[in-house]
């Protein structure tokens, strides 16, 4: 990264682009505008690719679906017998991942492609320049891009104890005896799961209902696997208190089906309660940039209430949230750069983004979910098909969960809702047909290989046909036509 210079503090860069954050998000779009000869500074203040907590949280999930297919081959005529976990390989294994792909997102590799990296925190001085320790830079386009850290929930005792966050979780060396996990959102279910996969006793503890955004009938299919797995859950339960010292943690708690209140004592407690936008340094308002709690507020182009201003990722609030479709972000850096670089209009198009929780069965979904399209789109058919009617699934012990479909009366798609054995595979071709305003009917002319899981996404759209099949009038035609050979 580069150095501070003498030079640097007399004169300011003036790039086309200056990209602030180097998480997901703001490497994606510095790497491509270098790519393109764009001249591009980008400013990171901590480790060049961001947190980059997806990909911990796959290994973790990765090690303890392995742990759970030996424990689970004797039903294949497999004896393994209880799987030994070594956590410190498990850890090893975690951060052997996270660097692998290291150098892609390395500043040398950024600087190659030249893009100029520099080391430390931006914050706005007016509302075309940012300075960063000693440096000045005035780009005709800004891209913040400076992601989230954990929420810290308001608990009385929780600062007197030790607990950990999702980075303290994927830096343990050894595996938690008994933790308890609050939050019973996307990270939280899916590394509650791994950890109890690899031999930790554990509890879930959720205010209102498992990762209540996503669709009822699939989420009790992933309540009813951790509960099977063994995990303890408690939703719609608070937490009154925290107290305790190192390796004895006690939450009380209150819940309609609990009493009162009740205590629970772990050895570890992991706050997954939500992120929060990581906006606070930027001194947004030296540049006419609104924020409000849940970032910085961007209209459906991205744009901020400054126009050479785009904010992106997590950070981005105001149109790039919905509560209907949560984890829009995914997309924001290609569309930002189609503006920069060829000028094009862009708009966010949340609706067709997946989101996906991967604990195991995995629940991925696209568009608008069974609720949200009663309340938006009035009269709607939902289309089901189980993965228990798949041969695939069957053949694999995987016939958990179905492919469920939401479309307008005339089978138009309005969403799709996939819990099951590689769900996050199996909806991207459903975000196609959502993008492309296509109809179930299209869906069910593809041919997906026999035996495949696909299967079922087929089978799930042909049953919008269902109710024509049992019509007395179509049953005479296809009577009569058969007289004819
Ligand atoms: C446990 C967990 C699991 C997840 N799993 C998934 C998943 O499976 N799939 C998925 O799509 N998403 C997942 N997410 C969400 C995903 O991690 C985030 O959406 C993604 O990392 C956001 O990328 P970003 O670039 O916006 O922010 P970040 O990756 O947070 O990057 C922001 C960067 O900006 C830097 N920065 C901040 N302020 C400044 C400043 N003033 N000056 C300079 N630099 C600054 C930071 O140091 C950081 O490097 C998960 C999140 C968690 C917590
Ligand atoms: N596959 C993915 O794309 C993926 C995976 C994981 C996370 N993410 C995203 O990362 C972000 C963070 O995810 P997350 O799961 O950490 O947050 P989240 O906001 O989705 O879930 C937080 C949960 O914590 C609960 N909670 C709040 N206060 C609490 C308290 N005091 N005690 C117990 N529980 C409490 C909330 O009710 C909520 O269910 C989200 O935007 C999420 O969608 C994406």
């Amino acid at each position: 990264m580069s150095d501070i210079t003498p030079a640097a503090k007399a004169v300011p860069l003036t790039p086309d682009i200056c990209v602030i954050g180097a998480g997901a998000a703001g490497l994606s779009v510095a790497t491509a505008a270098a790519a393109f000869g764009v001249a591009v500074v980008l400013v990171e203040r901590g480790t060049m690719g961001g947190d980059r907590h997806g990909l911990a949280s796959a290994a973790l999930i990765a090690a303890g679906a392995r742990a759970h297919a030996v424990r689970e081959a004797k039903r294949f005529g497999i004896s393994a017998g209880e799987p030994e976990v070594n956590y410190a390989q498990v850890h090893d294994h975690i951060h052997r991942v996270l660097t692998a792909n290291a150098p892609d997102h390395s500043a040398e590799r950024l600087t190659a492609l030249g893009a100029t990296v520099i080391k430390g925190e931006a914050h706005f001085i007016d509302r075309n320049s940012v300075s960063v320790g000693a440096y000045r830079i005035k780009a005709r386009r800004f891209v913040i891009a400076t992601g989230s850290r954990p929420a810290t929930p308001a608990i009385p005792g929780l600062d007197s104890v030790t607990y950990l966050s999702e980075d303290g979780l994927f830096a343990l060396t050894r595996l938690p005896e008994r933790l308890i996990v609050l939050g019973g959102g996307a990270s939280a279910v899916a590394a509650a799961q791994a950890m109890r996969r690899l031999g930790s006793a554990v509890t879930v503890i959720e205010p209102e209902l498992l990762v209540a955004q996503e669709d009822a009938e699939a989420v009790a299919i992933i309540r009813r696997k951790l509960l099977r797995e063994g995990i303890v859950l408690y939703e719609r339960t608070q937490v009154l208190s925290i107290k305790g010292q190192r390796s004895s943690i006690r939450v009380v708690l209150a819940g309609p089906e609990r009493g009162p209140q009740q205590t629970i004592e772990g050895t570890h407690l992991l706050v997954a309660t939500g992120r929060t936008p990581e906006i606070a340094a930027l001194d947004l308002e030296m540049a006419g940039i609104i924020s409000d709690a849940g970032g910085v507020v961007v209209d459906k182009h991205l744009r901020t209430a400054n126009r050479r201003v785009f904010a992106i990722g997590d950070c981005a609030g105001g149109a790039a949230r919905d509560p209907d479709f949560p984890d829009a972000a995914n997309n924001h850096a290609g569309l930002v750069l189609r503006n920069a670089l060829f000028r094009t209009p862009i708009r966010i198009d949340i609706a067709t983004a997946p989101r996906a929780v991967y604990c195991r069965p995995e629940l991925a979904s696209v568009g608008l979910s069974e609720a949200a399209a009663r309340k938006k789109a009035g009269d709607i058919r939902i289309l089901r098909w189980p993965f228990a009617g798949n041969d695939q699934a069957q053949a694999g012990w995987e016939t958990e969960g179905f492919v469920k479909l939401v479309t307008d009366k005339k089978g138009r798609l309005l969403g799709a809702t996939i819990v099951g054995d590689q769900a996050s595979e199996l909806i991207v071709p459903w975000c196609l047909a959502l993008k492309k305003g296509m109809t179930v009917q299209d869906m069910a002319d593809l041919v997906a290989p026999y035996p495949s899981l696909s299967q079922t996404s087929g089978r799930a759209a042909v049953s919008f046909h269902a109710p024509l099949a049992a019509k007395p009038g179509i049953r005479r035609l296809i009577g009569f036509l058969r007289r004819f050979g």
